[in-house]
């Protein structure tokens, strides 16, 4: 595995791939690889000839009051973990490479609607963030394929959104959240519970699990068994953000024809924010 962080020898060896005629897969990452990110990079060898796979801890898709100076870094770690699974190249920019003008004069993808509702409407300015990066990363590596996790399921979304409407020429995969054994899902903000918090993390996506059931059972009361979900996850110690139901493609409240469906929650676990989702179907 070769690692790469500045510009022009990536593109020197996108070249070479190109005159090979080799396929490219592309995984973005912020880093400190967990299994999550790792099955994403088998999906990605399974299908391409080549496999990249970018760290950058991404500042312009984190709020002035979040996490961007204590995010894990552990690149020596992820190195290991990627070279084992065979991945091509490791890309890992600066941030003064990537934002040469600085974050406040950079030109910027903004996914309308989609990225204001849900996290967005928690995170101002994240999506715009992530979909600007992404962009980046896109123009950068030119892969024939990007895989994001289901995990981050409106991130996926809007990606898949800025890839209709900016005509780019690469496929999008989704791949489903990997889970510790007790159901939570893989993430590395999971690093900042303390044991106790560990032990109660699972709640969220057991009470989603619960959600599920109840609807693909016929229950159609659904904003009363979203607050029956909050208060229990309150009660638990969690401080909800949000648990909503929304239609599986666009994301708005589904209308009452709609079958296929996803909830998706956000909450605080102490300084810890856990999200999570899970896909209904209504047809069975
Ligand atoms: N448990 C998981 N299952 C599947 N994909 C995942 C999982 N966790 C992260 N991913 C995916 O890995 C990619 C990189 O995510 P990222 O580096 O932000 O990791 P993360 O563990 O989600 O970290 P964070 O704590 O920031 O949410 C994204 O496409 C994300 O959806
Ligand atoms: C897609 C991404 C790598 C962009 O920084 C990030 O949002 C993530 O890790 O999910
Ligand atoms: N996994 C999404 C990246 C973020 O929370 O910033």
């Amino acid at each position: 595995m070769q690692q790469i962080s500045d510009i022009t020898p990536l593109r020197e060896i996108r070249r070479k791939w190109q005159i090979q005629g080799k396929t490219i897969a592309f995984v973005p990452t912020m880093g400190n690889l967990h299994d999550g990110h790792l099955n994403l990079v088998r999906q990605a060898k399974s299908k391409a000839d080549i496999v990249v796979v970018s760290i950058f801890v991404n500042p312009l898709q984190f709020g002035p009051d979040e996490d961007l100076e204590a995010y894990p870094r552990t690149l020596e770690q992820d190195k290991a973990a990627l070279q084992a699974l065979g991945v091509d190249v490791l890309f890992t920019p600066h941030a003064s490479a990537i934002y040469s003008r600085g974050l406040e004069k950079q030109t910027f993808v903004e996914v309308p609607g989609l990225s204001y509702m849900i996290c967005g409407a928690s995170r101002p300015g994240h999506f715009r963030g992530v979909a600007t990066i992404v962009c980046k990363l896109f123009n950068m590596v030119q892969p024939n394929m990007a895989f994001f996790g289901e995990k981050d399921f409106q991130q996926l979304q809007v990606i898949k959104a800025m890839v209709t409407d900016l005509s780019m020429n690469l496929t999008i995969y989704g791949v489903p959240t990997m889970r510790e054994s007790d159901g939570l899902a893989m993430s590395s903000r999971n690093h900042y519970l303390t044991a106790k918090e560990r032990e109660k993390a699972p709640i969220m996506y057991a009470r989603l699990c619960e959600l599920k059931q109840k609807m693909e059972s016929g229950r159609r009361d659904f904003s009363l068994m979203v607050d029956q979900v909050k208060r229990d996850l309150d009660e638990a110690g969690l401080k909800v953000d949000y648990v909503e139901v929304r239609s599986i493609d666009t994301l708005l409240s589904p209308g009452h024809e709609e079958t296929e469906l996803v909830i998706l929650a956000a909450a605080f676990l102490g300084k810890t924010r856990l999200i999570d989702n899970i896909q209904v179907s209504l047809k069975a």
